[in-house]
């Protein structure tokens, strides 16, 4: 069953039914008031604007391809929704390949309708309904860390905010011989999206990414040029002309009068695109600090300085993961050690509960089998969560420092070391964008 297709989940449309709130789908194609409605209580919840027509234009024809679901209230008068929530199906990249994977978005309750159960019957409907379409994960950027623990997301991807005081750091990397020139906000529209789909396949943790949210994080939307008069947008070219990279820039005064350029995006195919780019901005006269959210925990740039000290670097969470079917989800990816391991993974919501024999060849790939019985005597033996094991599918998490925190259990002596050597990732986990 494809994600479109898949129809309301009965379990939650009957919970909330009780409260006499109706779960439904908007459908995209012809019920445009309602949609322009439901992307307004979006807004509303996440304090954003009000859309205009444009606006809307704009959303339906990118944003119709998802499931649009909301939760009306029938003592509430007109077509807005009480709650909302996006989803739709999107290769996620993991080591070795990509899995397809269940992306969460705009999940808002009104205030009005708070603390009444209703974004937990819309989570769990989410969980339900993706793995009724055999989708083996669930993705999310939350808004708060203290809210999808407890349907079991985990922190599986990291970013930084890197902030360079650009006085005291100079270029000290490779001089690529391509050209960095200016482009206009329609061209960086439209050449973004196939850059960041080459950069993705490099980088475990990024999702597929349309024109929406696209839009999003150059914070630009056709039409709406009036509110992006201050973005600067530049491309990188090899030698031979073929565009390598792009970056998407604002300059603005700091709370400390120091001009500071502020990276909305920075997407490169290749390392003479990322370090030709990086130097442009590194080297942009009168201003004194660059800062750059959404990168790597491990960026090359940092190598790239004369001063190391120059750059502040701010971890935090960023992708959150839920593990639905681990032996789908544990066989997209590949390994960097041959490894022969038991998990019992313990799940309050049941998707992934159980017993898993994995065992990974000389190749790195994995053959994953659910397992009745006794754990065999020749395989390291583990116990961990679900938010455990989505928290090192992508290896963001190091499971020693699992273990170490009490949380991942080893049964035989070395499991832990074993588990972490092959679910190690030589390239950080990350993810460039929110959704
Ligand atoms: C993927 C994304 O879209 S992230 C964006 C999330 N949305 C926002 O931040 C917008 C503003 N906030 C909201 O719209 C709402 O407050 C929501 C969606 C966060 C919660 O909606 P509600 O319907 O009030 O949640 P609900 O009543 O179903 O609560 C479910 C559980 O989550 C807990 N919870 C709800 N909100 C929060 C929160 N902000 N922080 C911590 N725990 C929370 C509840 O206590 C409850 O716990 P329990 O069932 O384990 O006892």
């Amino acid at each position: 069953m494809d994600f479109t297709d898949a129809p309301i989940d009965q379990t939650s449309a009957t919970n909330l039914a009780e409260q006499q709130l109706t779960l439904a789908l908007v459908d995209t194609a012809n019920d445009r008031e309602r949609y322009a409605a439901w992307h307004n209580v979006v807004n509303r919840g996440f304090y954003g604007e009000r859309d205009d027509e444009k606006d809307v234009e704009f959303l339906l024809n990118a944003g119709a391809y998802r499931r649009t679901t909301g939760v009306w209230d029938a003592a509430e008068a007109g077509v807005d929704p009480v709650a909302t929530v996006s989803t739709w199906s999107t290769p996620l990249s993991v080591p070795g390949g990509t899995v397809p994977t269940w992306a969460i978005s705009a999940v808002t309750v009104a205030p009005t309708h708070r603390r009444r159960g209703i974004a937990r019957n819309l989570i769990e409907a989410e969980l339900r309904t993706a793995a009724a379409c055999n989708v083996p994960v669930a993705a999310l950027t939350a808004s708060e860390a203290t809210i999808y623990g407890r349907f079991g997301f985990a922190p599986a991807a990291r970013v930084s905010k890197i902030t360079i005081d650009t006085k005291r750091a100079s270029w000290a990397g490779p001089t690529p011989t391509g050209r960095v020139r200016f482009i206009e906000l329609d061209e960086l529209f439209e050449q973004g999206p196939a850059i960041f789909e080459r950069e993705r396949l490099q980088h475990p943790g990024e999702i597929e990414l349309g024109e929406l949210l696209w839009s999003g994080t150059i914070d630009y939307r056709p039409g709406k040029e009036d509110k992006a008069k201050d973005i600067r947008a530049i491309q990188y070219t090899g030698a031979a002309g073929e565009v390598q990279g792009v970056a998407a820039y604002r300059v603005k005064e700091g709370s400390d009068d120091k001009l500071t350029a502020s990276v909305l995006h920075l997407a490169a195919a290749t390392d003479d695109a990322y370090a030709a780019l990086w130097r442009f901005l590194l080297e942009l006269d009168l201003v004194r600090v660059l800062e750059a959210d959404l990168r790597s925990t491990d960026e090359p740039v940092l190598w790239q300085l004369s001063d190391v000290r120059a750059a502040k670097v701010a971890p935090y969470d960023h992708l959150w993961l839920r593990i639905i079917d681990p032996i789908a989800a544990l066989e997209a990816r590949s390994y960097s050690r041959p490894v022969r391991l038991v998990l019992d993974v313990v799940d309050p919501l049941e998707f992934a509960q159980g017993r898993f024999l994995l065992e990974v060849n000389d190749a790195g790939s994995a053959s994953v089998s659910h397992l009745t019985e006794n754990a065999p005597a020749d395989a390291g033996h583990l116990a961990l969560s679900e938010r455990d094991l989505a928290q090192i599918y992508v290896g963001g998490a190091s499971a020693t420092a699992l273990h170490r925190a009490g949380r991942i259990t080893e049964l035989t002596d070395g499991a832990v070391a074993h588990l972490d050597a092959a679910f190690h990732s030589p390239v950080a986990p990350r993810l460039g964008i929110w959704f």
